[in-house]
């Protein structure tokens, strides 16, 4: 251990000390973790739960083991460095996140979710002390408690940090399943928006009681892990209690974030989505909204069908005027789509949708949100001989309301009056004044 030379404790958990340290041969920071109980045998550590799951992962999303080292019946592990915890983070927090920055945070929970339920494990501890942040980028760590989803059943039942803990957890039914990550990460998104726990339980039987004060009484058909567990019973009676509205709790949370909290927040373990599917929540597809009443999604896709809509991006010429740079760019549309639905797929393989509202020149002052994909993604490119800077980045968000999904965007204002009786649509931002040297 005389590599590693200790500059000072992280964390004291149950099982280990965590200690900031540096490589002395690399120079580089490290973290090391020297676990409380000694190890006499080979065998005994590398059965440890811990390195087995940390060994088969590799993900950017999961903390790197780099090394275990075992001296004097004492066991390190060497893991890469992270600045924080996200429980730092929340408790230092005096605004809000903002649902771009919780969006980021749950991706990455997500993703690393994902590879870790694919490689057949389940973390069963998940919890912001248990997610580590450097800059933007989070990983999950603490695999003390990980468990193999082939494992053999029954499981132990104190397992995970109680508010984090899903309820079959909590009514200690022995076949628990890596749903029980996705509970904790509808808690853990619930908390991003609220910066508190959103089930501080005190007890267990408080924990289970928190629950069902919040999402009200279990439908006990549709949750048949409850439905023989008295304990279970002996709390919700046969009184039946609605669910709060969510959104009464988690003001600041748009629509879509509600839902995919609620989703990960079912009774059912069944009825939670998997860390695959909630990627595919539409929570994290803002940019493929529009906050506009759109025709049911069939029309849409049918109209996008017959009017193969033809979308080319010019740039306007420019007068010496500076204030001439202001905008950038024309949509020019061709007349078939006179009546603007969708312009779907402006390059196929992107996956990207650009969605424009129909009837936007009956509210010229409405913005509309859209993605905008930079030249080289579309496949639309720019005249070569333009020397204009396009500015596609580093674009403001508007203040949203509570609901409104947020995206990086562009707002259409009318360039010119008369230009809306010609088949273009003026696309500028305010965004994008620069100045011209
Ligand atoms: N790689 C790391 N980089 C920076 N800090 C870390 C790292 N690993 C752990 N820590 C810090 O040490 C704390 C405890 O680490 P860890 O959760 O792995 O220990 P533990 O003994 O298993 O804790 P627990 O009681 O939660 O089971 C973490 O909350 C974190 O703040």
């Amino acid at each position: 251990m005389e590599r590693y030379k200790i500059l000072r404790e992280l964390g004291d958990g149950s099982c280990g000390n965590v200690y900031k340290a540096r490589d002395m041969i690399t120079y580089e920071i490290v973290a090391v973790k020297k676990l409380k109980r000694k190890f006499y045998f080979w065998e005994e550590y590398t059965n440890l739960r811990e390195i087995k799951t940390l060994r088969k992962m590799n993900h950017p999303n999961i903390i790197k083991l780099k090394e275990v080292i075992r001296e004097n019946n004492e066991l390190f592990f060497i893991f890469e460095y992270m600045d924080y915890n996200l429980y730092q983070l929340i408790k230092e927090r005096e605004k809000p996140f903002s649902e771009e920055e919780i969006r980021c945070f749950m991706t990455q929970v997500l993703q690393g979710l994902s590879h870790m339920h694919k490689k057949g494990f389940f973390h069963r501890d998940l919890k912001p002390e248990n997610l580590l942040v450097t800059n933007d980028v989070l990983k999950i760590a603490d695999f003390g408690l990980a468990r193999e989803v082939s494992s053999m059943p029954p499981y132990t039942q104190y397992v995970s940090t109680r508010w984090y803990r899903a309820p079959e957890v909590l009514l200690q039914t022995p076949y628990y399943t890596p749903a029980v990550d996705m509970w904790a990460a509808g808690a853990l998104l619930a908390e991003l928006f609220t910066l508190s726990p959103i089930f501080p339980g005190e007890s267990e039987l408080d924990q289970l009681y928190k629950i069902y004060c919040i999402l009200g009484t279990p439908d006990l058909t549709a949750f048949p892990i409850g439905a023989n567990k008295s304990r279970l019973l002996d709390l919700v009676g046969h009184e039946v209690v609605p669910p709060v509205k969510l959104p009464d709790i988690i003001p600041n949370a748009s629509l879509e974030a509600i839902d995919l909290i609620k989703q990960l927040l079912s009774w059912d373990p069944s009825r939670r989505p998997d860390a695959d599917q909630s990627l595919q929540h539409p929570f994290f597809h803002v940019d493929k909204r529009v906050p506009c009443p759109l025709h049911d999604p069939l029309e849409l896709k049918l109209s996008c069908k017959r009017s193969k809509t033809n979308l080319e991006l010019k740039l306007q010429d420019f007068g010496p005027d500076t204030d001439d740079c202001f905008l950038g760019l024309t949509l020019a549309v061709k007349p078939s789509a006179s009546n603007l639905d969708v312009v779907h797929n402006a390059s196929q393989g992107m996956g990207e949708d650009l969605l424009l509202c129909s009837d936007f020149n009956h509210h010229p002052d409405q913005s509309i949100f859209w993605t905008l994909l930079s030249p080289d993604q579309s496949g639309i490119h720019t005249p070569a001989e333009t020397s204009l800077p396009l500015p596609f980045s580093s674009i403001q968000q508007h203040q949203q309301p509570i609901g409104v999904p947020q995206s990086a965007g562009f707002s259409f204002q009318p360039l010119q009056p008369n230009i809306l009786t010609s088949p273009f649509l003026a696309l500028s931002s305010p965004f994008q004044r620069r100045r011209c040297l």
